[in-house]
């Protein structure tokens, strides 16, 4: 514990506000590709790249929105989109969720969605947020998150969603729920997620603080299930992804089903009471403050 707070401190920090390390710019264009053999089957919206190889049924979802494949509504519209084509297409039998953007997983939820926005637009995005937990939680395919780069908050919950997670193995990188180091706070989704993922105990320590953990610490609380050289993030999930087909579809779906179920139905439960929570939370002129001063901290602390 003392050792992840002492790795912590290297943060830059902000008033009550801490960032990742840094360092890394990112271009703003990207390249799409496109494979012609017939055996894969790709597709490109403007932040998301899908290759499905049915040969294998392995399907990688890259993540392609520079410079940090922030979670804006746009992006994830255009991932739900993606993950219910592929959830209804017969030869996919497994989803690798991943970035082609160098050194970022995901920089979470978009900060610009829920800063300075009138409450219909807070309302719309956060359903969105909602829907893609919804739909990668519950998903009846098998999903593994190749995580190449930082993972913060969203970047983490949508990590955690998936059945295995693999990390490169780079010291600059973190992954984990830091939120209350933003002054707001995860909802309880984001937090039955990371008590089922590390237990009840780390969750405690780990949401309170918003701790952000290296590589290998996330191994030991059992954040990641794998840390390997970045080269070989892809490959590793490939594999992982044979042994998970080993198992007969109905039988390692009603599990993960059964096992899950119960954290869904609490969001759908109580979906329109989280929505209301959050628009009236984040329209807080207090919280605004604080979004404000981190986008701020954000852009001065380029290099
Ligand atoms: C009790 C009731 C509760 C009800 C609910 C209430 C509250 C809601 C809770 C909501 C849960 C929130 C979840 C989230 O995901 S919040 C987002 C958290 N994310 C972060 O803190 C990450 C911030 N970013 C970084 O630390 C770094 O950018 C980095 C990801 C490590 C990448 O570093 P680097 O490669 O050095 O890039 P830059 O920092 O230079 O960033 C490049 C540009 O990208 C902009 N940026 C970065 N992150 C975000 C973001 N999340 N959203 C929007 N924009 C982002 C950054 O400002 C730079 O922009 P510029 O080029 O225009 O200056």
């Amino acid at each position: 514990m003392a050792a992840v707070l002492r790795r912590g401190a290297k943060f830059i920090s902000f008033g009550s506000s801490q960032l990742l390390p840094g360092g890394c710019k990112h271009g703003r264009t990207s390249t799409l590709s496109f494979f012609s053999s017939s055996n894969r089957n790709s597709s490109s919206s403007s932040k998301i790249k899908v290759d499905l190889d049915g040969s294998t049924g392995i399907a990688v979802v890259k993540f392609q929105s520079p410079p940090v494949n922030s979670m804006s509504l746009d992006f994830l519209t255009e991932l739900s989109i993606s993950l219910e084509k592929l959830e209804l297409d017969k030869s996919c039998r497994g989803v690798i969720l991943t970035s082609g953007q160098p050194k970022i997983f995901s920089a979470g939820l978009d900060i610009l969605d829920m800063y300075g926005k009138n409450p219909e637009h807070y309302a719309e995005f956060w359903k969105s947020v909602q829907d893609i937990w919804l739909k990668l939680y519950s998903y009846s395919k098998i999903t593994i998150a190749g995580i190449n780069g930082s993972c913060p908050a969203g970047g983490c919950l949508m990590a955690m969603t998936c059945d295995y997670r693999i990390m490169a193995d780079d010291p600059r990188y973190r992954i984990g729920l830091n939120e209350t180091q933003l002054g707001i706070v995860a909802p309880f989704w984001f937090m039955d997620t990371i008590v089922n993922t590390v237990g009840h105990r780390t969750a405690e320590l780990s949401l309170q603080f918003g701790l952000m953990y290296s590589p290998s610490d996330a191994l030991k609380i059992g954040l990641v299930d794998q840390v390997v050289p970045e080269e070989k993030v892809l490959s590793t999930a490939t594999e992982t992804m044979t042994q998970f087909m080993a198992i007969p579809d109905h039988a390692r779906e009603i599990s993960k089903s059964m096992l899950r179920k119960p954290t869904v139905d609490r969001l759908l439960a109580f979906r329109d009471a989280d929505t209301k929570n959050f628009v009236s939370f984040i329209s807080k002129d207090s919280i605004q403050k604080s979004l404000g001063m981190y986008l701020t901290m954000l852009k001065q602390r380029k290099v």
